[in-house]
């Protein structure tokens, strides 16, 4: 079986992948640099961290994904943003999830440099949000939670590479 190695050991990212590309794939993660801040501030960033992962898993696999949380500031309201990345060492495909708006709250707390997964286990009273619902499970009362969220990117990405290494259209 061909295998996909996932820069993370964040049990939400793994089972999205693993959603989408098992049995094609075998489907694993493993701790990956992002090379970018622990909480990243700009779809740029982001994305650029989610490419990194990628990249650094890839040499031990067939295929190297990277999945990254982020927010992005618009006016002055802050969004969640989500970013993935696919290589087969060949080349490398991105896309990006649904945003949705942070509550002002959470908000305050990033611009005071609180990371994401904190001002959220903070607004919900929960722990380890980050590796459950997410921010978007919390946002959503449950109707988009973060593996939700991941899978509809990972499809993105998987298709994407379909469509140009499979000549499936
Ligand atoms: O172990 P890794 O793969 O790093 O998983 P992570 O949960 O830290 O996720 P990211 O590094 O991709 O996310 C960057 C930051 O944004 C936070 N974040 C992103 N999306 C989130 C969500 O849906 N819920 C809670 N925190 C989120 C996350 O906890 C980090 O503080
Ligand atoms: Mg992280």
């Amino acid at each position: 079986m061909k295998k996909a190695l996932v820069g993370s050991k964040n049990p939400v990212k793994i089972e999205a992948v693993r959603q989408v590309l098992y049995p094609e794939f075998s489907v694993s993660g493993t701790a990956a640099a992002s090379e970018v801040s622990d909480q990243p501030f700009s779809d740029v960033e982001t994305r650029e961290g989610a490419v990194n992962r990628a990249r650094h898993v890839q040499k031990r696999a067939d295929i190297g994904i990277g999945l990254e949380g982020g927010v992005q500031a618009e006016e002055n309201d802050i969004y969640l943003v989500s970013w993935g990345a696919l290589t087969d060492g060949t080349g490398t495909w991105t896309a990006g999830g649904a945003r949705i708006l942070l509550p002002e709250h959470i908000a305050a707390m990033l611009r005071d440099g609180v990371e994401l997964k904190t001002a959220v286990d903070h607004y919900s009273q929960l722990t380890d949000t980050h590796q459950n619902e997410g921010a978007v499970g919390i946002l959503t009362a449950g109707r988009v939670d973060r593996t939700a969220l991941f899978h509809h990117v990972v499809s993105l990405l998987y298709g994407q590479w379909l469509h140009q290494t499979g000549r499936r259209f």
